[in-house]
């Protein structure tokens, strides 16, 4: 072919080929097929019923941060199955992978698994479900008509999306990571790891990233700058002070992240040695900076989860918070002491003795404060009415579980005995332990609370109920073992074993991830139910718990403006006292309110920055730069944009509140 200069197709298509394709694995052909059919299924009801209109002006564009945080928690639930199917994949190989019998699942196939599984489940399973959750709850708390910079969440929603879909482009497209969750150096450098796998990784979470740093700046200025008149610091709901320092925690230890990201970035593509052994590189540093990062993100991830049990609790045992203060100083101080820490992931590289011991000394002392919170929870359990509704059992679930996960956390604080530990299966046993117990039961204690909040009608508690049991008894038959193993010398990711007196084990856990199956399909078909018998359970109160916070005080859903007139705050638990004084809801006098207008354009720099990653990871030089140059003429194009506001007419307010108020 002599018109077409070879160059021109490399500029265009880089490295990618057609061998990328993997239509040799039998399963990723049967993945590629179920999810081809499930997105055909999924694309052509929304043709036939003709939703694309209202998805897009009602959700995609929408700045309404109730609406932005029901999309986070929507993308956090479909990638959650994503990650489960990981778990599921390996659990099954680890079952069978004895002796003689090498499993189903190929080393290099098998290492994809457990990377894309700790990568997908920390930044796409738990920390949108905690923007989510911070998103829809916080505003509403703080009585506030939305974030300080709606547009900027849209675009930070969009961000996350499209890092997911970069990630979940690998499976199909090239490979995903062999490294593991973190991609240490060496192994994470080009000569070790040539192909696409860890440049998927760096710019899936490079995109994300941004929006996860600007998702923090804009809710801690939400925070600090909006709150309701007569709210000071001290009055503010526990769940908003977790999420105010979570995402201090975000603004100060993404950047980090960021950085180490680009540094192994530029040593991958241009050949600089910030990580390597030779020309002056160190790839022990890259071990720091990666856990001065990693360390603070799994509080970022907790201290929010802490905020939904308190709230929880506090409603379901129909009494005030106890020792709300305590409560605030103890988050303040794991926020802080977060950052003392991380050396406690790499003991065994060879600090020294005194470095070793000053980091498992302050590990050991973020107990107290924690330690502190579980008995603040069940002092306010302690003589309440407590109401065991689904919400409540998840809080209950979690106080037994994460003190186990909480104290073998404080066993590997101790360097000699981590020198045992690290790496070993008891450490996965440990972080699983803390994770799920912590982070997940308090994000699914958060769904089944704020739920009717968000679409007027509750939760069906049966379903909730068998998948609370499948979920908590499934965690101990999946984990348990896993402390035993560890204990007995078996490391970390591994695929294939030959002492056969281990098998049982592997087994059980394997028995615990299928009740954990069952949980999560209890779950969606709970979500079905509710669905199909949304008028028996409808609430048109607004306050089906007899909550304690601001939130309660509006109908549900809430109007798009949130609150009428701006609530006045004189105490903790504001909308209890308001009861308390038997508050009635103003009819008259309403005014127009100023509201923020829905804009394409997080979307459009989502899609850009996706087509922008995918070149990068392909050396698609053209297109990245094509697409980079687009990025940056759309947000300057956006800046132009003076139609950004429009008014709520006084009489609409006037209508919507009457008819609830009628309710
Ligand atoms: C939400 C996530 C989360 C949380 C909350 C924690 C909480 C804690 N973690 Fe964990 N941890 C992880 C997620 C988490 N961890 C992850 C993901 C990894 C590994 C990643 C990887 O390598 O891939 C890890 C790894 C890890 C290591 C590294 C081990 C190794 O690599 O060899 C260590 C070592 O010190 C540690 C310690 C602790 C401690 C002391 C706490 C404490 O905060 C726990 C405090 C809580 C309690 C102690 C229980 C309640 C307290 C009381 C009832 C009071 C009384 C108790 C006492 C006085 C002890 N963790
Ligand atoms: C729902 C049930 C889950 C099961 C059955 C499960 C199972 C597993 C298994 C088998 C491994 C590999 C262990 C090994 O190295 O041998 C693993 C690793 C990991 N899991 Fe999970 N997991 C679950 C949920 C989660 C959740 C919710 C998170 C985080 C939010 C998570 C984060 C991780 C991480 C970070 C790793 C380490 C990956 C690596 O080694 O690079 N897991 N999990
Ligand atoms: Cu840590």
């Amino acid at each position: 072919m002599t018109f077409h200069s070879p160059d021109l197709g490399k500029l265009i298509f880089g490295r990618l080929t057609l061998d990328d394709i993997p239509y040799h694995e039998p399963i990723l052909i049967f993945t590629f097929l179920g999810v081809a059919i499930g997105a055909i299924a999924v694309l052509g009801a929304i043709t036939y019923y003709r939703k694309w209109g209202y998805l897009w002006s009602e959700w995609f564009t929408s700045v309404d941060h109730k609406k932005i945080g029901i999309m986070y928690i929507v993308l956090a639930l479909i990638m959650l199955l994503r990650g489960f199917a990981d778990a599921l994949m390996m659990r099954g190989q680890q079952a069978i992978a004895f002796g003689a019998h090498e499993g189903y699942l190929p080393a290099h196939h098998y290492d994809q698994i457990f990377t894309a599984h700790g990568t997908i489940m920390i930044f796409f399973v738990a920390m949108p479900f905690i923007t989510g959750l911070i998103n829809f709850v916080m505003p509403l708390q703080i009585g506030s008509r939305d974030v300080a910079f709606p547009f900027l969440n849209n675009f930070s929603f969009w961000m996350t999306v499209s890092g997911a879909v970069l990630v979940m482009a690998s499976l199909f497209i090239g490979v995903f990571a062999r490294t593991g969750w973190l991609a240490y150096p060496p192994l994470s450098e080009l000569p070790a790891s040539p192909d696409s796998g860890v440049d998927y990784w760096i710019w899936g979470l490079q995109i994300a990233g941004v929006g996860t740093t600007l998702s923090g700046i804009n809710m801690i200025a939400t925070i600090v700058k909006m709150r309701a008149p007569g709210m000071t610091m001290m009055k503010m709901p526990i769940f908003t002070w977790t999420a105010l320092l979570a995402n201090v925690l975000i603004v100060a230890a993404f950047p980090v992240l960021t950085a180490t990201l680009a540094l192994l970035a530029l040593d991958r593509y241009a050949g600089t040695h910030f990580f390597t052994n030779d020309l002056g590189g160190n790839y022990m540093m890259y071990v720091n900076l990666i856990w001065v990062w990693g360390h603070p993100e799994v509080y970022i991830l907790v201290l929010p989860a802490f905020g939904v049990y308190s709230e929880v609790t506090s409603t379901f045992s129909r009494k005030r918070l106890f020792g709300y203060a305590s409560m605030v100083y103890a988050t303040v101080v794991i926020a802080v002491l977060s950052y003392l820490v991380w050396l406690h992931h790499f003991f065994t590289m060879g600090s020294g003795a005194s470095v070793n011991s000053f980091f498992g000394i302050t590990t050991m002392i973020i107990s107290i404060p924690t330690g502190a919170k579980i008995f603040n929870w069940m002092f306010t359990m302690y003589r309440g009415r407590i109401v065991y509704d689904v919400p409540m059992l998840w809080v209950v679930a979690f106080i037994v579980t994460f003190v186990i996960g909480g104290m073998t956390g404080v066993l590997l604080a101790v360097p000699p005995a981590d020198f045992e530990l690290h790496n070993s299966l008891f450490l996965i046993a440990h972080f699983h332990n803390v994770i799920i117990g912590g982070v997940l039961f308090g994000m699914f204690a958060g769904v089944n609370y704020w739920f009717p909040k968000a679409f007027g009608f509750r939760l069906d508690p049966f379903w909730g109920k068998v998948s609370f049991w499948f979920w908590v008894v499934g965690f101990y038959f999946a984990f348990m073992p896993l402390y035993w193993l560890g204990l007995m010398g078996v490391t970390r990711r591994l695929r294939h074993f030959d002492d056969p007196s281990l098998q049982i084990w592997f087994e059980i856990a394997a028995f615990g991830a299928i009740l954990i199956l069952i949980g999560i399909a209890a779950m969606i078909v709970q979500f079905a139910v509710s669905i199909l018998h949304r008028d028996k359970l409808r609430d048109t109160t607004g306050d089906p718990w007899h909550g304690r916070t601001l939130e309660w005080s509006t109908s549900s859903p809430p109007p798009p403006y949130n609150f009428a007139f701006t609530p006045q705050v004189h105490d903790i638990d504001t909308w209890w006292q308001m009861k308390q004084y038997k508050w009635r809801r103003p009819v008259e006098g309403f005014l127009p309110i100023h509201m923020p207008k829905n804009t394409g354009t997080g979307v459009y720099l989502a899609v850009l920055s996706l087509i922008f990653g995918f070149a990068m990871v392909w050396y698609m030089w053209l297109i990245a730069a094509i697409s980079f140059v687009a990025l940056l003429a759309v947000a300057i194009h956006h800046t132009f944009n003076y139609d950004r506001d429009y008014y709520i007419p006084a009489d609409e307010v006037g209508r919507v509140e009457t008819a609830r108020a009628g309710a």
